[in-house]
């Protein structure tokens, strides 16, 4: 079971500090966690990962960060795809690939987004389906360190999650194409993560705002422990 936090544009370098400080006071047990912080934050712990990063070792690329930064503390996991990348940033499938291949070269574990809007959402589970596949354009999706993570646009800072029939049926479908961990993202509150990890195929959680509160991310974790 993974349980995953993105902190999103959240949190200063000594806030990061101090959450991790608060959150290893618990012991993990077979969880894996993972803390994705924001880049100011990027520091030398296993549990972290960077939330973007572009495909290169070094270079003119202003305002962007590459394989050279993250080695200076280790880093070795990252978020490729986020909903909020494609949307809000305009990352393309094409642009997204590119960027998968260089961080799979390099070794990383790779969290890869992937999630459809409420208009397709709307039209139904095969219209879904199809957004989705196009999503894995160019991806390897038998990867070693591959971590998918599915993440409907719509139930993203909602609070309203998908329900658990749609996220039972969504993930039963992205398990025909991957036999590697598949995460639910969008809106995993304290009062729901339960329901939500025990669905079939859902293999752990990414949390965005419930994740911001160190103690209820504390306790995610535990239930999480709980539900093995
Ligand atoms: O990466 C996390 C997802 O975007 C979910 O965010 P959320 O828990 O605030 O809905």
């Amino acid at each position: 079971m993974i349980v995953a936090a993105n902190f999103k544009t959240n949190k200063t370098r000594k806030e990061t500090v101090e959450y991790l400080k608060e959150l290893k006071t618990i012991d993990f047990e077979n969880v894996k966690v993972a803390v994705f912080p924001p880049q100011t934050a990027l520091t030398e712990d296993d549990l972290i990962g960077a939330q973007n990063a572009y495909p290169t070792v070094n270079g003119a690329y202003t305002g962007e960060i590459g394989l050279e930064q993250l080695n200076e503390f280790n880093i070795k996991r990252i978020l490729i795809g986020h909903s909020e990348r494609r949307h809000i940033l305009g990352e393309t499938q094409e642009f997204i690939a590119e960027k998968f291949n260089f961080f799979k070269e390099n070794g990383f574990e790779i969290f890869y987004c992937i999630g459809e809007p409420l208009e397709i959402r709307k039209k139904g589970i095969d219209a879904v389906i199809e957004y989705l596949k196009n999503q894995f354009r160019g991806i390897d999706l038998e990867y070693e360190k591959l971590i998918v993570a599915y993440e409907p646009v719509w139930a993203i800072g909602t609070g309203v999650s998908a329900s658990i029939d749609e996220i039972r049926a969504t993930h039963a479908e992205i398990r025909k194409f991957t036999s590697k961990p598949i995460l639910y993202g969008g809106s995993v509150k304290l009062n729901n993560i339960e329901d939500i990890i025990k669905i079939k195929n859902v293999d752990g959680v990414l949390v965005g705002s419930a994740s911001l509160d160190v103690n209820v991310f504390k306790q995610m974790i535990k239930k999480a422990k709980e539900n093995k």
